[in-house]
C-alpha cells in the first residue's frame, strides 16, 4: 500500500531545469551523471558513484557513444530542430516528415554496429514522439494545456541535450486483472495525490533501460485503461535524481566477468545495456511536467502509437545483426573453415534474414503518415511485422554463428589461464586455428559470440527482442487488427467468380 512520507520541496519544473547544463560531448555526458546521489541498489549493494562501478559503466559508455556519433557523424545523428533553431542530436528530434524516421533508423542502425547491445535510447526518442500527438489530440478534446507543456519541456530538452528514458512497464501483477483490480495498487504505477504545485505518484516501472543513465524518465500508462483506472493514466516527466525514487539494477548473463582483470573473457568489454526495477514512492511531479492526469481513453491510442514507432526502431537489432554476420564470418576464417560452401550459405542466410528486418522497418519509416499534430507516424502494420521478425531472427541468427564458432565458444578457459605459466603455452598450442591467426584473436572472437548470444550483451540481442516492445503475442493483435481480411476476402471472391447473396444483416 502506498506510505506518504513527509512533504518534500515541491519544485517547480524551472528549478529542475536549473541543475542542468547543456551538454555537449561524450565526456559532458559522463560527467553530467556524476554526484547526482541517486539510490541505486546492485546485487544487494547500496551503490556510491554507480558512473565508475565496472558492471553499470559498459551501459553508460552505450549511452555516450550516441553522443560521439552526433559529433563524428552529425549528418546521420543530428537534425535541425524548428522548435529551438539549432541542430540536436537525432535522439531528441521530433518526427518532421517519412525521411526523418528513415535517418532515425540508419543512425539505429549504426549504433548496434558500434556498441554491439542496447544503447538504450530509442525508448525515450519513441516517447517524445508520442507525445507530441497524444498531448495534441487531448487538449483539442479536452481544453487541456498538455501540448504546450509539452513544447516547453522539449525545447529545454533539446537546449540542455539530455537523455530521456521512458518507463511504460509496470510490473503488472496479476496478468488476468485491471490496475484497479489488483490486489496491490502500487503493481502499476498512479496517482496519489495532488496538491496546488502538482501531484505525486506511487509504483513502479519494470525492466527501465537506461533508467539510471537518462537524466529525465518519462512515466505513462501500459495498457489500455478504463474510468476505474483513471489514477494510473498519468503521463509525467521526473528527473532521474528525482526525491523518492529508487533502482534496483537488473542482473545479467556472466555480469560479474565485468569484476574480473582483464578483458578477453568480457567479450565486448566497453558496451553492455542496462535494465533496472525504479520504485516510485511518492514521487513529486509540477504540473508544468504532467502530460496527463486522468484522460484514461487516451491511454490506449497513446500505447498504439507508442508501439508503431518503437517496434520499427527494433531496426537496431540487424546493427547487431551486422555484428554477428562479422563475428560469424571470422570465426570461420580463423578456423580454416570459411572455404566451405555450407559456410558461405549460412552467412547469406543469416544476412538474408538481419535484411529482412531492416527491410520492414525502413518501409515502415518510408511508408509514414502526418498526424494531426502535424508529425508523422510508422505505418503501423509494417512496424509491427518488422518486431515480429525481431521476435525469432535474432534467435535463428545466433544460432548460426554459434553453429560457425564450434563448441569452444562455450568450452573455452579464461583468460587467466591464458596467461598462467604453466597452462598458457598448453592453451596456445592446443587452441591454435589457421597457423598464421593469433590464438588470442580466436579466442576473443569466441568470446564476442558468446557475449552476445549467451553472456551480458544476450540480453540486448536476444531476450529484449523478444519481449521489448511487447511479447510477440502484442506484435501477432496488431497484425490480426489490421490485416483487413474482409477486404482480402472479396479480392478473392471476385475473382472466383462468387457473387454473395445478400442476407437479413446486411
Ligand atoms: C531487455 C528489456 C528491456 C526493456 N526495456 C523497457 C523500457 O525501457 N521501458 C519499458 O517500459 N519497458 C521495457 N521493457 C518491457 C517490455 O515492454 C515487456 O517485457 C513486455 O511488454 C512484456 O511484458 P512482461 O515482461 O511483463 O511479460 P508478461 O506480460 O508477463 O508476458 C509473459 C507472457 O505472458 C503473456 N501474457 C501476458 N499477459 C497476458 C494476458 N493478460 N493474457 C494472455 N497472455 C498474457 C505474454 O504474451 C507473454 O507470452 C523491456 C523488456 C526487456 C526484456
Amino acid at each position: 500500500m502506498t506510505t506518504i512520507k513527509p512533504t518534500q520541496r515541491e519544485e517547480t519544473a524551472a528549478e529542475r531545469w536549473a541543475r542542468f547544463s547543456p551538454i555537449r560531448t561524450g565526456d559532458d555526458y559522463v560527467n553530467s551523471l556524476r554526484d547526482r546521489g541517486v539510490t541505486v541498489y546492485l546485487m544487494g549493494e547500496k551503490i556510491a558513484e554507480p558512473v565508475d562501478h565496472p558492471i553499470i559503466r559498459p551501459s553508460i559508455n552505450a549511452l555516450q557513444a550516441t553522443y560521439d556519433l552526433a559529433t563524428d557523424n552529425p549528418e546521420l545523428a543530428t537534425a535541425h530542430s524548428p522548435l529551438i533553431n539549432a541542430p540536436v542530436n537525432r535522439f531528441l528530434h521530433i518526427v518532421e516528415s517519412p525521411q526523418d524516421l528513415v535517418m532515425k533508423n540508419r543512425m539505429q542502425r549504426r549504433m548496434g554496429q558500434i556498441t554491439g547491445t542496447c544503447f538504450q535510447r530509442c525508448a525515450g526518442l519513441d516517447t517524445i514522439s508520442v507525445l507530441h500527438s497524444i498531448t495534441y489530440d487531448m487538449d483539442k478534446k479536452y481544453g487541456t494545456p498538455y501540448h504546450q507543456r509539452y513544447l516547453d519541456f522539449l525545447c529545454e530538452a533539446q537546449r540542455n541535450n539530455v537523455i530521456i528514458g521512458a518507463g511504460m512497464t509496470d510490473p503488472k501483477g496479476d496478468r488476468s486483472k485491471r490496475p484497479h483490480e489488483q490486489a496491490d495498487p502500487d503493481l502499476f504505477l498512479h496517482v496519489n495525490r495532488r496538491t496546488e504545485k502538482g501531484l505525486y505518484v506511487t509504483g513502479a516501472k519494470a525492466h527501465m533501460t537506461g533508467g539510471l543513465n537518462s537524466h529525465w524518465i518519462c512515466i505513462m500508462p501500459t495498457m489500455n485503461m478504463t474510468e476505474a483506472d483513471k489514477d494510473y493514466a498519468v503521463v509525467g516527466m521526473v528527473p532521474g535524481d528525482a526525491v523518492g525514487l529508487t533502482y534496483i539494477y537488473g542482473r545479467q548473463s556472466c555480469d560479474t566477468r565485468a569484476l574480473e582483470s582483464g578483458d578477453i573473457d568480457k567479450g565486448n568489454a566497453r558496451f553492455g545495456g542496462q535494465e533496472t526495477l525504479v520504485v516510485f514512492e511518492d514521487v513529486f511531479i509540477p504540473w508544468e511536467h504532467v502530460l496527463m492526469d486522468g484522460e484514461y481513453e487516451f491511454a490506449q491510442p497513446m500505447v498504439a502509437r507508442f508501439t508503431a514507432y518503437h517496434r520499427a526502431s527494433y531496426v537496431c537489432k540487424t546493427g547487431l545483426g551486422d555484428v554477428m554476420v562479422g563475428a560469424a564470418a571470422s570465426i570461420a576464417e580463423y578456423n580454416g573453415a570459411d572455404a566451405a560452401s555450407h559456410i558461405k550459405d549460412k552467412l547469406v542466410e543469416m544476412t538474408h534474414l538481419n535484411e529482412t528486418i531492416y527491410s520492414s522497418a525502413i518501409a515502415s519509416s518510408h511508408e509514414a503518415q502526418p498526424l494531426e499534430s502535424g508529425i508523422y507516424m510508422n505505418d503501423e502494420m509494417l512496424a509491427n511485422v518488422c518486431k515480429h521478425n525481431v521476435t525469432r531472427f535474432p534467435y535463428e541468427i545466433a544460432r548460426f554463428a554459434q553453429d560457425l564458432a564450434g563448441g569452444l565458444m562455450v568450452t573455452l578457459p579464461s583468460q587467466a589461464d591464458f596467461d598462467h605459466e604453466s597452462t598458457g603455452p598448453l592453451l596456445h598450442k592446443y587452441f591454435q586455428g589457421r597457423p598464421d591467426i593469433p590464438v588470442e584473436s580466436r579466442t576473443r572472437m569466441l568470446r564476442l559470440i558468446e557475449n552476445m548470444t549467451l553472456g551480458r550483451n544476450a540480453v540486448g540481442y536476444l531476450t529484449e527482442s523478444l519481449h521489448g516492445a511487447g511479447s510477440p503475442q502484442a506484435q501477432r493483435i496488431q497484425i490480426l487488427r489490421g490485416m483487413e481480411l474482409e477486404r482480402k476476402k472479396g479480392y478473392a471472391q471476385d475473382l472466383a467468380g462468387i457473387t454473395l447473396i445478400a442476407t437479413d444483416a446486411d
